[in-house]
């Protein structure tokens, strides 16, 4: 799995506010408006317990930091333990903590104590990127473009699908298209034959992977995927609405998927 830098994540907070505002563009919602109406949740400013994981590749500078300006972004009570793994945990518990958020180099997670329930970031984002594309208010049609099917890109596609889109699917892997073809019944995607789509979404961990052809006037990408799926000149030339941020509207997701 592509794992976050340092890098990815400086300046949360202003990427965030620009990912907020286009989202306010796309959809007429900010991201806590999208998520409170997909998940029918609302926050009363739970408190969060976010626990660093030392495990495989360690802890990643800034993650923690990260997690903690998010949730205070909207509108939760978040600390992030003095102590990381298991003795976390316990302080996180012990500090009143009612949701942990914690991630090894595998899974993320987003545990609600106090009911129960729990969500992983892969789905949630892949569900959440698909929910603010299929909310595009000037989209001409509901085809969708769709590049990149693993762990975010597959759960975002089986939404667009059970919202009544026509998902056109690409992968580098063809026994995952075809997979997904078989699976969700989407139409694949030739890249070699393009044309012009104006709700696209992109979830893989390559850069410039929506080829120009696809691309139409004031199109909407919205796109987990890090890097970048276009290039700045491509944004610019088509005017495209760009949502893309690297931790804070997926770890949104999981927090109002679990309240
Ligand atoms: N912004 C966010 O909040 C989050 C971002 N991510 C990012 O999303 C991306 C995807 O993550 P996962 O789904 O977990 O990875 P994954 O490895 O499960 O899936 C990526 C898919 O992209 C395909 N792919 C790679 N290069 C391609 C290309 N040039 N053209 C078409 N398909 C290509 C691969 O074959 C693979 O099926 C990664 O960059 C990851 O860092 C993941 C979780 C949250
Ligand atoms: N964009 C959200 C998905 C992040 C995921 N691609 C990742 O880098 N996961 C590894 C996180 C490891 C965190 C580390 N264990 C820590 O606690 O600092």
């Amino acid at each position: 799995m592509a794992l976050l830098t340092p890098e990815d994540l400086k300046n949360i907070n202003r990427q965030l506010q620009e990912a907020d505002s286009a989202v306010r563009r796309v959809t007429g919602l900010d991201i806590k408006g999208v998520c409170k109406d997909f998940y029918g949740t609302t926050s009363c400013g739970e408190k969060i317990g976010i626990v660093p994981v030392t495990s495989g590749n360690g802890i990643i500078g800034n993650f923690s930091a990260s997690l903690h300006a998010i949730t205070e972004y909207f509108g939760f009570d978040s600390f992030v333990t003095n102590m990381p793994d298991v003795s976390g945990y316990y302080e996180a518990v012990r500090n009143g903590a009612q949701i942990i958020l914690m991630a090894d180099d595998n899974t993320f997670l987003a545990h609600n104590l106090k009911n129960g329930k729990i969500a992983n970031n892969q789905p949630c984002t892949g569900i959440i990127y698909a929910e603010i594309a299929s909310r595009y208010l000037k989209a001409d049609s509901k085809d969708v473009l769709a590049v990149g099917l693993g762990k975010v890109g597959f759960p975002g596609v089986a939404h667009f699908v059970h919202k009544g889109f026509r998902v056109y699917g690409y992968d580098a892997d063809r026994a995952l298209l075809e997979k997904t073809v078989f699976s969700l019944g989407i139409t694949p995607f030739d890249p070699e034959n393009p044309r012009k789509f104006s709700i696209i979404f992109e979830a893989t961990p390559c850069a410039d992977t929506i080829p120009e052809a696809a691309l139409s006037e004031n199109c909407v990408i919205s796109t987990p995927g890090i890097p970048c799926a276009i290039s700045r000149e491509l944004q610019e030339k088509y005017g495209v609405e760009l949502v893309m941020e690297p931790l804070g509207i997926g770890t949104a997701s999981m927090l109002y998927s679990v309240l």
